[in-house]
């Protein structure tokens, strides 16, 4: 699953305050509880924030016993963050114990949170702290927010806190994920996000676990399979229950702990043999099953290649037409055979000849972790292409961390790549950090813009690659790594090699596999590639179309910003539609027409001024160019051309062209009558 994995379903944050509704009973009652408590531990309201660090070394073995939670937390908080950037909020991840272990937050509020000791090292328990949102979550085992002077302590009533628990593979709290704000910035929704992205912590420590488990997803709409919302359940080869994640214990009716007393047969009716039946022929596809307290649910199992369960009848579905691609091994129903994922190397295949050679050579070595290297113009689709790379392999449920050396300014590279300790160098982090290497510990690490690493770090990346080792800045202790790297670049490596700016060893580690991704102006389906850019554009609104007109006149085009571009212009084309749905020049860019006017008629540009300083001269010309061509019917084609593209609109025509209106006009009689309006 990539790091980038959406939430974007979630509400999106508008920055709109708004006031917290009064606490129903069942929270009013939770609330009450925890005040109670934090009188018996003897919790001053009008305390004082605890400033005391603790020390190094409690830190540190903190952060060790919560690598497992922290490397699966991290990407999801940096997604979260995302959603609630700019709202004078943090993103907080604590140990099971209360412990703040990491942080991400607006600089503002970061200054603030650190006055009421919101930082990396602080106990946020209740027995500390009173009643507030860790520490209430943690006690009670559910998702709280608790808003402005709920909090125990007078110190933190400009707070609002948003936490959920989060439950580790085996049923048990392992830490939580908080959001916090000053308390005007209250949202209805922030609950919801953390929730959810604690569930998405969960699904992804899940995905990782018992790997030699039966594994039943679930879901009463077949849907839903695949999707954040779904069940897994696990249990041994003989049925024995193992595990379950959140949505399977609600779907099922049981909790964790009262699944331990059940075999797959008690829940599902069925001896586990017979799913080998179930899903015999095709793996993928998903079967209805009945559950032990009447509710039906389509299911489908995940294969294990090797696994001790594995059955020739599981084999994985070909595919139409060809081999079985490796995703197949892992994939959902919905990625293997209905739509392809957005962002998997199917997606990307849209008719063209060289990308579908890169796509072949791809799909034969993934999972076998040779270094991958994307070449391309500037947004050619390398970091969408690095993705799809990890969303077909058997890595995917395992963060996608990308880093983009040339926005990194070079001082902070080696401390976002490597990590480092606390005090490690001036301006550190207290606490330090871990870096992007270990946080794609198990996935993928996409390394864009590789050519701007600098030298020196470039053997550091060597030795990483090499021994699969990081030694954060500062540390003492190696930590090991095993990730498959991609990386993309848009210079020439080997002339840097010939110049001395990029190691050669460290290339030739690199270029497991080099594929090269087209310019836009390449490719053989670029009208197929537009009109997919536009329909992810109108998801779920009416369909907007583009006129062959406006489809002649990008294909001519040669997109120096390639899909990137692309994506941009259309996407303000369809802002500007008319109610009819069809995008005509009118509704693209002026800047984009001139310059396309200026590109695509090269001559006719110098016709163009030509025409504007002396029209009247132009007008009579018999002027011959040397290919034979008369300037008189080019400069008529040109204006023709344009007349059409703006349906006969002359203001319009005349600006695309750079003339006056009047230098159309004055043609009139020499242009096909029909086309002016
Ligand atoms: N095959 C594709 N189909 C549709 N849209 C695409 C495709 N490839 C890329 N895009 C879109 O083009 C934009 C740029 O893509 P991406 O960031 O992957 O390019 P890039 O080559 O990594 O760019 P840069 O070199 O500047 O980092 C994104 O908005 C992406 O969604």
């Amino acid at each position: 699953m990539p790091i980038v994995e959406s939430v974007g379903r979630f509400p999106a944050q508008t920055g709109v305050a708004s006031q917290p509704a009064a606490p129903d009973h069942h929270v009013a009652e939770v609330l009450d509880k925890a005040n109670r408590r934090s009188q018996t531990y003897g919790v001053s309201v009008h305390e004082e924030p605890d400033y005391t660090s603790p020390s190094r070394g409690h830190m540190s073995s903190a952060m060790d016993e919560n690598r497992f939670l922290f490397q699966h937390a991290a990407p999801i908080m940096e997604t979260l963050y995302g959603q609630i950037a700019n709202t004078h909020s943090m993103v907080l991840l604590t140990s099971a114990q209360g412990m703040v272990l990491h942080s991400l937050g607006d600089n503002d509020f970061l200054e603030k949170a650190s006055r009421v000791a919101l930082v990396p090292g602080t106990d946020w328990s209740e027995k500390t702290k009173g009643t507030n949102a860790i520490g209430t979550a943690l006690s009670e085992e559910e998702a709280i927010t608790v808003h402005g002077n709920q909090h125990y302590m007078s110190a933190n009533q400009s707070l609002t806190c948003s936490c959920s628990p989060i439950f580790d593979p085996h049923g048990q709290v392992i830490g939580t994920l908080d959001v916090t704000g000053d308390h005007r910035s209250y949202h209805q929704h922030t609950l919801a996000l953390v929730r959810m992205s604690a569930q998405l912590i969960e699904n992804h420590m899940f995905a990782g676990s018992f790997p030699k488990a039966v594994r039943l997803h679930f879901h009463s709409r077949p849907e839903f399979l695949g999707t954040l919302v779904e069940g897994i359940a696990v249990f041994s080869p003989e049925g024995r229950f193992i595990s379950a994640n959140r949505s399977a214990q609600f779907q099922l009716g049981l909790s964790h702990h009262a699944l331990q007393a059940h075999t797959f047969s008690s829940l599902f009716n069925l001896p586990i043999s017979a799913l080998f039946e179930l899903f015999s022929g095709s793996a993928s596809i998903p079967r209805q099953l009945g559950m032990h307290n009447g509710v039906s649910v389509w299911c489908r199992t995940e294969i294990k290649p090797a696994g001790p369960w594995s059955h020739p009848s599981l084999a994985p579905v070909e595919q139409e037409g060809g081999a079985t691609p490796p995703s197949a091994r892992t994939a959902t129903p919905t990625q293997s055979r209905c739509k392809p994922h957005l962002s998997s190397l199917q997606y990307l295949d849209t008719g063209d000849a060289q990308i579908k050679s890169v796509i072949q050579k791809l799909r034969r070595i993934v999972d076998r972790d040779i270094p991958v290297m994307i070449l391309g113009e500037t947004g050619t689709g390398k970091d969408l292409l690095a993705q799809a790379i990890h969303n077909d392999s058997a890595r995917a449920r395992m963060p996608f961390v990308a880093v983009n050396c040339a926005s990194i300014p070079e001082t902070l590279i080696e401390a976002e790549l490597f990590g480092y300790e606390e005090g490690a160098f001036t301006g550190a982090r207290k606490k330090g950090a871990i870096g992007k290497i270990v946080q794609a510990d198990g996935g993928t690490l996409f390394l864009d813009e590789i050519g701007d690493m600098p030298r020196h770090l470039q053997a550091r990346l060597l030795r990483v690659l090499q021994e699969r080792k990081v030694s954060p800045l500062g540390a003492r202790k190696d930590v090991e790594v095993d990730v498959t790297v991609v990386c993309a670049t848009h210079k020439n490596i080997r002339e840097m090699i010939s110049r001395g700016e990029f190691r050669e060893d460290l290339y030739y580690r690199l270029n497991g596999l080099v594929v090269r991704l087209p310019a836009l102006r390449e490719r053989t389906d670029f009208e197929v590639v537009v009109k997919k850019v536009l329909k992810s554009l109108c998801e779920g609104e009416p369909h907007i179309t583009i006129s062959s007109d406006v489809m002649t006149l990008l294909a001519s085009y040669h997109w120096p910003g390639n899909l990137r571009q692309l994506h941009n212009l259309l996407r303000t084309a369809v802002v500007m539609v008319d109610t009819d749905g069809v995008i005509d020049a009118e509704h693209l860019p002026d800047d984009f027409l001139e310059e396309l006017s200026i590109a695509n008629n090269a001559p006719l540009a110098v016709e163009a001024s030509v025409i504007a300083s002396a029209p009247v001269a132009i007008a009579n010309s018999e002027e011959v160019f040397t290919d034979g061509v008369r300037l008189q019917d080019v400069t008529l084609n040109t204006m023709a051309q344009m007349l059409r593209i703006h349906r006969g609109n002359v203001s319009a025509a005349a600006k695309a062209l750079g003339v006056s209106r009047n230098t159309i006009y004055r043609k009139k009689n020499l242009l096909p009558p029909d086309l002016l309006n």
